[in-house]
């Protein structure tokens, strides 16, 4: 079928220890595999396990993990659930994702991203959210998690010139979906001085971004130039082996002021909104800088000039930004 939506069946965000035993019954799953990292493994609910560090996502028998068990269940941050919906999409059993903060929107996507670009899997059949638990979690994740969901703001800008420039599809109702939860989220941690009700409001935000890209059958909703920029940072760390421990969704967020800054250049983005992007995510406490981030600068540079190049994804960087330019750029939105 061309058009199906797949949608996680149940989504509990409550503060019930319990609530994944009875997910597991009401769908008459008994015998789950928990993959959990290190730091997370407190959490897991009380079944056979196994540290995301111990599994070879090279192995050609991946499908061994899984033997005998009838689900798999991610609990954590981005790696565990993104490593969990990887190997029970292999085996072809359901998922279903715990996590334990809210850094990023691989919660409840289709979306594995291990490796650029990421791949489309199932989404997770359940996810099972305990808010006493991500109230908890580090700060500095809780604020990477902001950084992935106002990306969705130019994501979107990035989606909308593709498809006026390029033709490229386009849907409406992911495209108004994922621009809004964005903005909602925004205003609240504008409005809100004390952020009493954040870690909430952020955890459903991402749950709602991993449905617009079920909506729109492609990471499109979500992911536009500021995401090739963090892509393209992820691919410097690599080949340089920069010891710089950035977060996805805090590389976003300093992407998301770059790419703000170019749609408001090219009057799709008022000069509000641009700096309302910039001091959402200070108050935060998210990167807004390079430096903040821990690059150095001409590692920024160089990023923004092959951003463009990590996939094939048309975005206001179009083919490409000189390094003159990009230094220009960096300066002009003080990114450097
Ligand atoms: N599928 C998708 O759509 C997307 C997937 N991703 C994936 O997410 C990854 C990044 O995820 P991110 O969460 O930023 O980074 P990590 O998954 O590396 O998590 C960062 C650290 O936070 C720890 N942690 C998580 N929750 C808690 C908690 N409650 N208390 C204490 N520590 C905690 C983790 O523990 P532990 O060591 O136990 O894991 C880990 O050490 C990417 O590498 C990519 O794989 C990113 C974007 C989108
Ligand atoms: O990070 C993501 C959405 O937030 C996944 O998007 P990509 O398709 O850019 O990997
Ligand atoms: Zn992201």
């Amino acid at each position: 079928m061309e058009k199906m939506i797949t949608i996680p069946r149940y989504i509990v965000v409550d503060e019930d220890r319990n609530a994944i035993y009875e997910i597991l019954s009401k769908l008459n799953l008994k015998n789950p595999l928990v993959v959990v990292g290190k730091s997370t493994k407190k959490y897991a609910p009380d079944f056979e396990y196994i540290y995301y560090s111990d599994i070879n996502l090279e192995d050609s028998d991946i499908k061994n993990i899984t033997k005998g068990y009838d689900s798999v269940i991610g609990v954590g941050g981005g790696r565990s659930i993104d490593i969990g919906k990887y190997i029970a999409y292999q085996t072809g059993i359901p998922f279903i994702s715990m996590p334990t903060t809210a850094s990023n929107d691989g919660i409840a996507s289709p979306v594995v991203s291990l490796r650029q670009p990421s791949i489309l899997v199932d989404p997770p059949i359940a996810v099972v959210v305990d808010l006493n638990i991500i109230r908890k979690s580090p700060k500095r994740l809780l604020s990477a998690g902001f950084g992935d969901m106002v990306s969705n703001i130019t994501a979107v800008l990035d989606w909308k010139l593709a498809h006026r420039e390029i033709g490229e599809g386009y849907s409406e109702s992911s495209a108004i979906f994922s621009k809004t939860i964005a903005e909602e989220l925004m205003d609240y941690v504008l409005r809100d001085i004390h952020l009493s009700h954040y870690p909430e409001k952020l955890v459903k935000a991402l749950i709602g971004s991993g449905i617009t890209i079920s909506i729109a059958g492609s990471t499109r909703p979500a992911s536009g130039s500021e995401h090739l920029f963090s892509h393209a940072l992820d691919y410097l760390k690599k080949k340089y082996e920069l010891d710089v421990d950035s977060l996805h969704g805090e590389q976003c967020g300093v992407g998301t002021i770059i790419s703000s800054y170019l749609h408001y250049k090219e009057d799709n983005l008022s000069y509000e909104d641009m700096e309302n992007i910039r001091l959402s995510l200070k108050r935060v406490g998210a990167p807004t800088t390079g430096k903040k981030l821990g690059f150095e600068e001409e590692i920024l540079i160089e990023a923004l000039t092959i951003a463009h190049a990590i996939r094939k994804r048309y975005t206001i960087l179009r083919k490409g930004i000189s390094k003159e330019r990009a230094e220009e750029i960096l300066k002009e939105c003080e990114v450097i």
